[in-house]
């Protein structure tokens, strides 16, 4: 059976903050895209259910986020249901400042992933002593000074999990310099070998020449000169960080790619694609309209014997406030998109449920059955995205977005109930795709007005999210270690877990709240308290 789904209407109860910037205005869509929906329940069935994201985010190691000089984005991705064990030599602590005039050997304005050799490095105590103290410093172990480049996967993960190696990936990408950087006759100071990032400190008065730091990754993308044949491109990056997270839903695991770093080092390339508006797969196409095709690509795959069902949702934080980019109202029976604009929409609250943990209330989510459907919900949501032009990016994204996938796959397995019925088995599995607001540097942006709330506001969050990661790896030191996963909506919500199937949406979720208040936890789940709408 299909039918369109038709979202709940939100009432008004927030009001935005007086003295809080409006949010950009996004570019208008009036109707949204035919988005069929498959409704048809899954019956009968077993869940399995997925470990949280919080163990997503208690995976993750020391935070860095990318220095203002350094054209480089972060991305982490991981799949819960398995514990990680930290590995503070993985990742960076500390990342370098360096005024990029010192130049790449051999001169030329897009650096070449060359390894000259002999790093030219202090001992990690004179390194420390020129880190800046404002980059987060955390521990100094990570610059590998003077050690030969080595595989992550192959000499670190020795993990003791029979052999699964750990559910956490740092990648850093290197974008090409931008025409202003061209202009001003910045020089690339960033080198990549294999998973390894050389950044040189250059001859500047606060640095050394010719220092060099190491730092080494899961991957290094170094994609600066499309040219060159070691440029690595949309599709390279898509396989090397998206596919294995897809393989993974398939099994049933939980999933989160989240791309973090500074203002303009290329998140929205990486994870959108050069042009939000244009979601064809072509070469430049990005991370997520990529995994929307292969979703469905795999799903018709395996239908014969694989029921699946796909729901998207699409949100955005701005300004620690959650807007959600997919809602829609009928009007007459022509369905339109509700303007995410601050003062038409309210935003949307959370809340923290007993079992599954912080939730977004009356969050719309859509049934899609195809890859143009769902393809066509994210460009619903982009085009409702905050964005600005700022000092540093002419399309900078003002806002953390969210997108979210839940897909179910049902299959029927041999054996049957009492009943004579076959029995199915259900896997559930979220794949969230998080493109951070980038962090800034104010006198870099040169910021003022509502532009210099909304960086101030993401610089919050940002730093709550490096907090909460750096708690989480002293956690694993210290158990009594308190985690700030509230001071940012962001943290709380990447804490949350996926409930069961059936678990109620909409209006539906203040009957369980009521009969939360009735009845404990521990009550619900001896019955397996599920709703079905
Ligand atoms: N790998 C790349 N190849 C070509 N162009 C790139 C690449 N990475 C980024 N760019 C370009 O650099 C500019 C800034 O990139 P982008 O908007 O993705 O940055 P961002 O990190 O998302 O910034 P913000 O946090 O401000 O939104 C864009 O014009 C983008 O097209």
């Amino acid at each position: 059976m299909s039918r369109f789904y038709t979202p709940k209407s939100t009432p008004n109860r927030f009001e935005t903050p007086i003295g809080s910037p409006a949010r950009p205005t996004p570019t208008p869509r009036s109707h949204v895209p035919k988005a069929t929906a498959s409704t048809s329940g899954l019956g009968g069935t077993r869940y399995q259910m997925n470990a949280s994201s919080s163990e997503s985010l208690s995976s993750a190691s020391s935070s860095n986020f990318m220095t203002p000089k350094n054209p480089a984005a972060l991305f982490a991705a991981t799949k819960s249901k398995s514990s990680t064990a930290l590995n503070s030599a993985r990742t960076p602590s500390s990342l370098f400042r360096g005024t990029p005039t010192g130049g790449v050997p051999g001169g030329s304005c897009y650096g070449t992933p060359r390894w000259n050799g002999v790093p030219k490095m202090r001992a990690p105590a004179a390194v420390a002593e020129r880190t800046p103290e404002c980059y987060s410093k955390v521990s100094l172990e990570s610059p590998l000074v003077g050690r030969k480049s080595r595989k992550l996967d192959d000499s670190i993960r020795k993990d003791g999990y029979g052999g699964e190696i750990s559910n956490l990936k740092v990648a850093v990408r290197i974008r090409p310099l931008s025409a202003k950087e061209c202009v001003e006759s910045v020089a690339n100071v960033v080198k990549v070998k294999e998973n390894e990032v050389i950044v040189n400190a250059g001859n500047t008065a606060d640095n050394t020449a010719g220092v060099e730091h190491c730092f080494q990754y899961d991957h290094a993308f170094w994609s600066c000169n499309a040219e060159h044949p070691s440029y690595v491109d949309q599709p390279t990056v898509y396989r090397g960080l998206m596919k294995p997270l897809l393989d993974k839903a398939f099994e049933g695991y939980n999933a989160c790619l989240f791309a973090y770093g500074q203002t303009g080092s290329g998140k929205s390339y990486s994870m959108m694609g050069m042009d939000s508006d244009d979601l064809t797969i072509n070469q430049e196409a990005g991370i997520i309209p990529r995994f929307c095709q292969e979703l469905f690509h795999r799903i018709d795959s395996i239908k014969d014997k694989i029921q699946a069902e796909v729901e998207v949702s699409y949100f955005e934080i701005y300004n620690e406030k959650i807007h959600d980019l997919l809602a829609v109202s009928a009007t007459d029976g022509v369905f339109a998109v509700t303007s995410a604009n601050a003062g038409k929409k309210p935003p949307l609250k959370v809340r923290e449920h007993p079992v599954w943990g912080p939730y977004v209330v009356d969050l719309s989510t859509h049934p899609v059955d195809s890859h143009s459907a769902l393809r066509n919900w994210l460009a619903v949501g982009n085009s409702q995205r905050a964005t600005a032009a700022t000092g540093m990016n002419d399309k900078s994204s003002r806002s953390h977005s969210i997108f979210s996938v839940v897909l179910n796959l049902s299959e029927a397995v041999s054996s049957e109930d009492s009943e004579g019925k076959p029995i199915h088995q259900t896997k559930r599995a979220k794949i969230s795709l998080v493109d951070l607001a980038g962090s800034e540097r104010i006198s870099h942006t040169c910021a003022s007005g509502d532009r210099l709330k909304e960086g101030v506001s993401i610089n919050k969050s940002l730093l709550t999210l490096g907090k909460v990661i750096s708690s989480l790896a002293e956690s694993k030191r210290n158990t009594a270690a308190y985690i700030p996963y509230r001071d940012s909506v962001l943290t709380w919500l990447l804490r949350g877990r996926i409930p069961p199937i059936s678990c109620p949406t909409g209006s539906s979720r203040n009957v369980l709240r009521w009969r939360l208040h009735l009845q404990s936890v521990a009550h619900l789940l001896q019955h397996g308290f599920f709703f079905v709408d």
